[in-house]
């Protein structure tokens, strides 16, 4: 059987994205893994497909390169909402996810790119289960995986955007081993379902450069949620104002964390590559 798909990306991070609306899509991992090879498959960061949903306009599903499901993507859903503008021009979109449920507007769109501003709604910090706080010990992670380069690396800061993230303070990003350093900590014992790992260097109260070791999918030139989950760390510790330009290997994103309901606003470009078939 063959399936159509958009070939899509958001600053580089890309995705495969499937209109399951009509006919139901659960590919196994081991499909998705080979369909995400870049030397064998077609390559991508993330699998998507937009389901329908019981209220709202859509339901997305994430799954990573690697095979894994996951709770939902900052980049994918800025894709996705421009995908479901076609039919509904400048309307607000309601999209739900695994990680909670958001809504994206296209506030610029031509046929083969947009831009899109997802409301991602609230971060929670601490997430996880074992008796964490807000801020965790970078020494206590040396016990674990090793030295990490410390003073480099500042007390990383856990949030959750839906899915997890660890955020690292670090005075030269350009100087950081994302590879060695973010595959430690996205499988360290403290986070048992995983992690995606920032490292945000403060330029100036409303400037961030970010690099990224994504959880299922390594390097990646953006991403979204992890955008978010930076300036909601660089705020919460007074680094930076509750609205900055987050610049990633792909690009810059703008991210408001919004005081009067603490929703965040994650606003930035979209591309159409190419068109295809899936098959398997
Ligand atoms: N690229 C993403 C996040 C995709 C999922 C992530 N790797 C995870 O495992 O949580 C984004 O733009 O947010």
């Amino acid at each position: 059987m063959t399936r159509p798909f958009l070939k899509m990306n958001g600053l580089g991070n890309d995705f495969v994205v499937v209109d399951a609306r009509q006919t139901p899509f659960r590919p196994s991992a081991a499909q998705v893994k080979a369909w995400g090879d870049r030397a064998s498959g077609i390559g991508f960061d993330q699998l998507i497909a937009i389901e329908g949903a019981a209220s709202g306009d859509a339901f997305m599903r994430v799954w990573n390169s690697d095979g894994g499901p996951v709770e939902t993507c900052g980049n994918a859903l800025r894709c996705v909402g421009w995908y479901l503008d076609r039919d509904a021009p400048g309307n607000d979109l309601h999209i739900d996810t695994l990680g909670g449920a958001t809504a994206a507007k296209v506030l610029e769109r031509d046929a083969k790119t947009g831009m899109v501003s997802v409301d991602m709604g609230a971060p929670r910090l601490a997430w996880t289960q074992i008796p964490l706080s807000e801020e965790m010990n970078t020494e206590r992670l040396e016990l674990q995986v090793g030295p990490i380069d410390a003073p480099l690396y500042h007390t990383p800061c856990a949030v959750s955007m839906g899915n997890p993230h660890v955020v690292f303070f670090v005075e030269d990003v350009a100087a950081v081993d994302v590879e060695r350093t973010g595959s430690l900590i996205e499988n360290h014992p403290l986070f048992p379902e995983g992690v995606n790992v920032e490292f945000a260097q403060v330029i100036d109260r409303n400037t961030i450069r970010m690099r990224v070791w994504e959880r299922g999918a390594g390097i990646t030139k953006a991403c979204g949620t992890g955008a978010c989950a930076t300036l909601v760390a660089c705020a919460r510790r007074g680094l930076s104002d509750r609205h900055a330009t987050v610049i990633m290997d792909g690009g810059p994103l703008h991210i408001l964390w919004r005081q009067a309901d603490d929703h965040v606003i994650m606003t930035g470009p979209v591309e159409v590559e190419f068109e295809g078939q899936l098959n398997g």
